[in-house]
């Protein structure tokens, strides 16, 4: 069993184990009633922790993936929180996929301005990035998780038993965020995958659950120094760190309505940033190939999204968190472990860099 202390405003555990989501009592504190969120795939899950809390529940099945974070199912958990009484000393539970344990953690957010949150990722990236951290939120036609708030759970249960009915895709798609970790910080999970790929596609593998641990320890590393995401500066990286790649990724799920995997767009995401680091002169020959031999070890995609995307992707990339007035800021990597962002590149390298990528911008 491994634990990761997050060092947030209120520290919390992110428990690593065969079997901890039973453990959701250790963490529930004297909740008097308990909303589980969850999609249908995981239904009798739910009903089981809400039985063993042995306290009122009301469960709460939202639709699957990106689905789940509308504004019509965010106002939907309102109304049954309202109808059911929910009160601040109770506790909302997120166990599903990062999309249900973002919905649930603005549903927590939001409800009477904040009541306790318990996330029990079902799924890799869940487990390594969507659970931990506080980032919660919903999309907007404009967007990807345009609206949300900062909210942090009070604790964290991976339990990667859960992961044996996880489809394969989905595990992959999860997989994308750990070579994350390992490009922006941790080299060693490079190693790990590349060392036994086939491995660490395994649900039940020693080496997946490593990966899943030293990514958690990534993540609870760069969110302990930097939880709103404010401490960039210059050229200087804090939380926008983990937003490695995604600046396309984001625009690539938008562009296509969300019907990519998150997962697959920031492995996409991750080459072309890579792509844009050596077009700038940041990173080398050697790095660009590191991304794309760790990420197609696993069977994630390398290559551009698609043709005649361009003006549609460079439109939606607008709208990037990171962005501040009409300047694009990337986090681009001069060297396997080292990052810094860049301002404001010129136009004729981002669309070159996506030419490069297989796109024909
Ligand atoms: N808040 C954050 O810091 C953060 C970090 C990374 C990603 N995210 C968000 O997470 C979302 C992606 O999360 P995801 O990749 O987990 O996808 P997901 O939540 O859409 O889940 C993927 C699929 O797996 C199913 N599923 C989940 N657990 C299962 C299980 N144990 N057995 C069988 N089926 C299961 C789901 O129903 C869904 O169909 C995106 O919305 C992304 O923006 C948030
Ligand atoms: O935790 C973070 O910070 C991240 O950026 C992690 C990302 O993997 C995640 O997809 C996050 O939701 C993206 O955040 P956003 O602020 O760009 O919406
Ligand atoms: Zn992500």
């Amino acid at each position: 069993m491994s634990t990761i202390e997050v060092a947030a405003e209120r520290p919390y555990p992110v428990i690593i184990e065969r079997g901890a989501s039973e453990r959701l009592g250790e963490l529930a504190g004297d909740a008097s009633r308990v909303a589980v969120l969850h999609p249908a795939v995981l239904a009798e899950r739910a009903e089981r922790l809400a039985a063993d809390l042995g306290v009122p529940a009301s469960l709460i099945e939202v639709p699957d993936a990106e689905a789940a974070k509308t504004r019509t199912v965010l106002a939907r958990c309102w109304d049954r929180l309202a109808a059911d009484g929910f009160t601040r000393s109770d506790l909302v539970v997120g166990l599903g996929g990062g999309a249900t344990t973002d919905l649930a953690g603005f549903v927590a957010a939001s409800w009477l301005r904040g009541v306790r949150l318990i996330t029990i990722p079902t799924t890799v990236l869940g487990m390594v990035d969507a659970a931990v951290g506080g980032k919660t939120g919903i999309n907007i036609a404009a967007g990807k998780n345009l609206v949300g708030a900062f909210w942090e759970p009070s604790g964290v249960l991976c339990d990667p038993a859960l992961l044996d009915t996880l489809p394969r895709a989905d595990l992959v798609a999860g997989l994308a965020e750990v070579i994350k970790c390992g490009l922006i910080a941790d080299p060693e999970i490079l190693d790990l995958i590349m060392d036994d790929p086939a491995d660490a596609v395994r649900p039940d593998s020693a080496r997946l659950t490593e990966l899943i641990t030293r990514g958690v320890a990534v993540k609870a590393r760069v969110v302990s120094a930097d939880l709103r995401e404010a401490t960039s500066e210059g050229t200087r990286v804090g939380r926008e760190l983990l937003n490695y790649g995604h600046t396309l990724a984001h625009a690539i799920e938008r562009v296509h309505e969300y019907r990519w995997r998150h997962g697959e767009a920031v492995a996409v995401g991750m080459v072309y940033a890579a792509l844009l680091a050596r077009r700038l002169r940041l990173a080398d020959d050697a790095l660009v190939d590191r991304h794309r031999e760790v990420l197609a070890a696993v069977g994630l995609p390398t290559t551009g999204a698609g043709a005649g995307e361009w003006s549609g992707l460079r439109a939606a990339m607008a709208l990037d968190k990171k962005a501040r007035g009409a300047v694009l800021r990337f986090v681009l990597l001069d060297g396997l472990a080292s990052a810094c962002v860049v301002a404001g590149p010129d136009e004729s390298a981002l669309a070159a860099a996506y030419r490069e990528l297989g796109g024909d911008a």
